[in-house]
């Protein structure tokens, strides 16, 4: 089977009314690339906004919370994002597991909530510098993987779930992992959702992020195993984002 190529943007906290036409600008050059499945995490008071102004295009979130509604002052419920008109959410993100503490447990009710909710999600694991420099990289985010990717059978949904390895010391540093050891992580994550979903692991795309950019998309995207892209910087605007997009078109496995 061969999966479709993704780039997502994460417009983290980033985005009021003023930035609509950068939405409409991406969602419309979008289009250009039928083969790539684009997308647009936006701040949750956004959402609404975002996705009135580009129909058809996917808006999404950048967390939720696991419960279905109650006393979680602040939260946002997946109901909720489907309401307001989001498509996905991301979950996990290290911003998140460290501003925010939250841990693979949480991040996995969070991931099944929205799944079961018709949401797609994006999952996000990696490491830090620490340790990645005492060599641990691999069995670390495996483990993170195994302790956050909802459980059991996901066969139907599993082209709703894609999961983003993002190594935390490359993001917004410019920093981005070699080569050969983003081949490496991506095949020991494919090894794991395997293990978890049998074939159907198969279908779960897996992304990189970590300062990815216009000059750097076309070699990350010819690695093995790499599904597509969890922009960050580079996703604020269509100028920056678009040629990511083009990279990821002149894929054909
Ligand atoms: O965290 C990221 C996307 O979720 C990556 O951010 P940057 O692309 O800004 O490094």
């Amino acid at each position: 089977m061969t999966r479709r190529m993704y780039v997502v943007g994460n417009w983290k906290m980033h985005g009021v009314a003023e930035d609509i036409p950068q939405i409409q600008a991406i969602a419309e050059g979008a289009k250009s690339y039928p083969g790539v499945d684009v997308a647009l995490c936006v701040p949750s008071i956004l959402i609404e906004r975002a996705a009135r102004a580009v129909p058809g295009f996917p808006i999404g979130a950048q967390d939720v919370h696991f419960a279905e509604k109650g006393a979680h002052t602040g939260c946002v419920s997946s109901a909720m994002l489907r309401d307001a008109g989001a498509k996905l959410t991301i979950v996990g993100h290290s911003e998140r597991r460290e501003g925010q503490h939250e841990s693979d447990e949480e991040v996995r009710s969070k991931a099944k909530a929205a799944l079961a909710d018709d949401l797609s999600v994006i999952l996000c694991v990696g490491e830090s510098l620490a340790i990645r420099e005492a060599g641990t990289a691999v069995m670390t985010v495996q483990a993170q993987l195994d302790a956050s990717l909802p459980e059991g059978a996901v066969g139907s949904v599993a082209t709703r779930l894609a999961v983003a390895y993002e190594p935390i010391w490359a993001i917004g540093t410019g920093k981005v992992a070699s080569l050969a050891d983003l081949g490496e992580m991506h095949a020991a994550l494919r090894e794991r959702l395997l293990v978890a979903y049998g074939d159907a692991g198969r279908e779960v795309r897996i992304l990189y992020g970590g300062s990815v950019n216009a000059s750097n998309a076309a070699e990350i995207f010819a690695v093995e195993d790499v599904d597509g892209a969890l922009v960050g910087g580079a996703s604020l605007t269509a100028d920056k984002f678009l040629p990511i997009v083009e990279a990821a078109a002149a894929i054909h496995r």
